[in-house]
C-alpha cells in the first residue's frame, strides 16, 4: 500500500506532507543554515552534524551503551559508504524533516498504547509503580539515566507494547539482484525473489503471531523477563525493524518513552471510563496505527506510595 501510495501520489501530484508544513520546514532549516553560516553559531544538533557531513568533517562513531532496552536495535557493523555525495540545503531539509515525523509520531504512538494497556491491566500498572517508587526512594525522588536503564520491568513492559501495538506496523525493502530463498523441503523448489521487487515485512502480523507468541492479543510483559526473552526467535520482533537501514532513534525513543512514565506513574493511576473503547478498534483510515475512536483515559492523582 505504501509503495502504491507513493506512485499513485505522483501520479496525480498529491505530497506525502502537505505543502503548507513542507514550507514551513524549507524555511527554518534554510534561515537556520543561512544565520549559523554567517555567524559562525555552533549548536549541538541534526543540522550541525550534516552541515559537517557536507564539509567533510564528520567522522562515524563507534562504541554506546548497549543497557537501552531489549527492543533497542544493533547498530549495523557495515562500513559506512566512502562514496562522496554532496549534501545540498534539500537533502538537510529533507533529513531534518524525516527525523522529526519519523521520531515524533511514533513515541507518542507507542506511549499512547502503554498508556491504554496500563489502564487496563491494573496489576502489571501496580508492578510497574512498585518498581518506579523503589528506584526513586533510592535516589532521591528522582530517576538518574543509569537507574532507568536499569529498570527491568520497565523495559518488559515498553518491550511487550511495541511487540503488541508496533507503530510502524510494517517496513519494505528493495530487492537489488535476483535472489534465491532456499526450500527447506527437498520436494520443493526455492522462492526466487526478483531484482526490482518491493517486499514488505509485516512486523504486526509476525508480532501477533501465535506460533512465536502464544496468545498474542494478551499483554503480557512476562514474555520479556530474563527468563524468557532469551527465547524470542529471531526475526519476530522487529518494532525498530532490523539490519544497515534500521531504526536510528531506537535508543532515544526507548529513553523518551521510560522516563515520561517514570514521571506519569509515579504522580497518577491511568484508568479506562466509560469512553475507553475495550476492545480497541484500529482505525482502517489512517497509515499509521491509530484506534479508531482515539485514546481514552483517567489520569487520577495517586493517593499513596506517590511522589
Ligand atoms: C517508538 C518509537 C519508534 C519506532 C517504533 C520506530 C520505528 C522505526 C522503523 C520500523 C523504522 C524502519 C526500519 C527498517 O526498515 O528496518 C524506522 C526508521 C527510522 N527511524 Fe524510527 N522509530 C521510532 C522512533 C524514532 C526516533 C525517536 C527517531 C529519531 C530521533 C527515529 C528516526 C528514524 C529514522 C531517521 C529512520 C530511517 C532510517 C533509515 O532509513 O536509515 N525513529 N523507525
Amino acid at each position: 500500500m505504501t509503495q502504491m501510495s507513493k506512485s499513485v501520489g505522483n501520479l496525480f501530484g498529491i505530497q506525502v506532507f502537505p505543502k503548507r508544513a513542507t514550507e514551513f520546514f524549507r524555511r527554518i532549516v534554510k534561515d537556520n543554515i543561512e544565520k549559523r553560516e554567517a555567524e559562525g553559531i555552533v549548536r549541538p544538533d541534526l543540522i550541525h552534524l550534516l552541515m559537517e557531513a557536507r564539509k567533510g568533517k564528520l567522522k562515524p562513531e563507534s562504541g554506546g551503551d548497549n543497557r537501552e532496552g531489549f527492543a533497542a536495535v544493533e547498530e549495523s557493523q557495515i562500513e559506512p559508504s566512502r562514496k562522496e555525495v554532496e549534501l545540498s540545503d534539500e537533502h538537510i531539509l529533507a533529513q531534518a524533516m524525516l527525523f522529526f515525523f519519523a521520531a515524533f509520531d511514533t513515541v507518542s504512538t507507542a506511549a499512547s498504547f502503554m498508556a491504554y494497556e496500563l489502564a487496563l491491566n491494573p496489576d502489571i500498572q501496580k508492578k510497574l509503580q512498585e518498581e518506579i517508587d523503589s528506584v526513586k526512594s533510592k535516589h532521591d525522588g528522582t530517576i538518574p539515566y543509569d537507574a532507568l536503564l536499569s529498570m527491568k520491568y520497565l523495559d518488559q513492559v515498553v518491550s511487550e507494547t511495541l511487540r503488541k501495538w508496533p507503530p510502524n506496523f510494517e517496513t519494505d525493502r528493495l530487492c537489488v539482484k535476483d535472489y534465491l530463498i532456499p526450500s527447506t523441503n527437498p520436494d520443493e523448489k526455492g522462492f526466487l525473489v526478483k531484482k526490482g521487487i518491493v517486499a514488505l515485512v509485516p512486523m504486526m502480523a509476525l508480532q501477533r503471531d501465535p506460533q512465536y507468541y502464544p496468545e498474542p492479543d494478551r499483554f503480557d510483559p512476562e514474555r520479556f523477563n530474563d527468563e524468557n526473552k532469551s527465547k524470542v526467535v529471531p526475526g519476530t520482533y522487529l518494532p525498530f525493524g532490523m539490519g544497515p537501514r534500521n531504526c536510528i532513534g531506537s535508543r532515544f525513543a526507548l529513553l523518551e518513552i521510560k522516563s515520561v512514565f517514570c514521571h506519569l506513574l509515579g504522580k497518577f493511576d491511568i484508568t479506562p471510563y466509560d469512553k475507553t473503547e475495550i476492545p480497541m478498534k484500529l482505525s482502517s483510515k489512517h497509515f499509521n496505527m491509530q484506534p479508531e475512536k482515539g485514546f481514552w483515559l483517567r489520569f487520577n492523582l495517586r493517593k499513596e506510595g506517590s511522589s
